[in-house]
């Protein structure tokens, strides 16, 4: 039992939800309207686009997969000692947050969390009492994937440039993906595809969101799933923020959902002059339609309900996702 005013100063969960993904699915604009609650206590709030990204679940500099030995009973950080190894610094993820006292609810929204392999095990084992509510919003992968890759070439990460172009960054990670996969028929239904990619590399396995969801159950969560493409929609957002607020065990009647859902978070990407080699071509949309409709339909099938009509794109294309012998030479531009 914690005694402290602020939860944090104990070694103990402090997490009452967290916003585990997808990657451009629009979690900016769901962390801030779910932090505007005057019971919400916020990370990184002043960090613009980041708010909300701890990404400590997903370090594994944080979390090293040798166990480090305690030194004269002690670690460093202030880490625990039990049974003679350094545990993760949980006291250190607690006070990332502001004070979290009496009945604040603390948490917050980091997109690697989705994809990556250890990080539900991990949360879990921090919150193995009390779990937090996790909340998965999901956008049609295709776009997903194009918004990512734009955001890439905008802020120029790993080495993007405006002169990348989405069809040929889409042909490699398809084939990556293949390369990786096709040998294993139902890797996706292995709870844990260790190994196969590192996390945020990887367009297109960020997008076979049911391998993910299958992981983050396996691991004893149940995730609340939205999506992006009703969620955001103009007449129904503040009803859908307030069914949020009532999930994480915040009174909505505390709050003006109507106006705080009127504004958007983590846009710029709409402000952009992009080229038309930063799109996707039709022929790299009917490729990648191919080959996440099987995932999409399992994704439909493991929540029990249909996937936004935006999700049927191109549904008459056909053909092996995997070839790559009709692949145009110069893709996209
Ligand atoms: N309220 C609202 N309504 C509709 N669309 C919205 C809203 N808020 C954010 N967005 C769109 O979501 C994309 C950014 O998502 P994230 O904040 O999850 O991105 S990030 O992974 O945290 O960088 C980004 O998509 P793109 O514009 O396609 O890049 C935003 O425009």
């Amino acid at each position: 039992q914690c005694t402290q005013r602020c939860r944090n100063e104990c070694n103990a969960c402090i997490l009452s939800y967290a916003i585990i993904g997808a990657r451009k699915a629009g979690t900016t604009s769901l962390y801030r309207w779910i932090s505007a609650h005057p019971d919400a206590v916020g990370y990184g709030l002043n960090r613009g686009p980041r708010a909300g990204e701890v990404m400590y679940f997903s370090s594994d500099k944080l979390f090293p997969a040798k166990p480090v030995p305690c030194f004269g009973n002690t670690c460093q950080q202030g880490r625990a000692c039990v049974n003679n190894v350094c545990q993760p610094p949980h006291q250190w993820y607690n006070h990332q947050f502001p004070c979290v006292s009496g009945r604040k609810v603390a948490g917050e929204a980091s997109v690697a969390y989705l994809v990556h392999a250890e990080a539900p095990k991990r949360m879990f084992e921090y919150c193995s009492t009390a779990l937090p509510k996790i909340i998965a919003l999901l956008r049609e992968p295709i776009a997903r994937y194009e918004s990512q890759f734009q955001m890439r070439v905008r802020l120029k990460t790993r080495g993007y440039t405006p002169k990348s172009a989405a069809d040929a960054d889409m042909r490699r990670d398809v084939h990556a993906f293949c390369g990786l996969t096709k040998n294993h028929a139902t890797w996706y239904l292995h709870p844990k595809p260790t190994g196969l990619f590192e996390p945020a590399r990887n367009g297109v396995y960020e997008g076979v969101y049911v391998a993910h969801l299958k992981r983050w159950r396996h691991a004893g969560f149940s995730v609340h799933t939205l999506f992006f493409e009703e969620f955001f929609s103009e007449e129904r957002q503040a009803d859908h923020l307030r069914d949020v607020l009532r999930y994480i065990g915040l009174d909505p009647t505390k709050q003006d959902a109507h106006a705080t859902s009127k504004r958007k978070y983590n846009t710029k990407g709409s402000d952009f002059d992009y080229f038309p080699r930063h799109a996707f071509s039709s022929f790299a949309q009917r490729r990648l339609a191919v080959l996440f409709r099987p995932y999409n339909d399992g994704l439909a099938s493991f929540l029990g309900r249909p996937l936004p009509d935006a999700w049927a794109r191109w549904p008459n294309a056909t053909g092996d996702a995997c070839d790559e012998s009709a692949w145009p030479r110069r893709p996209g531009w």
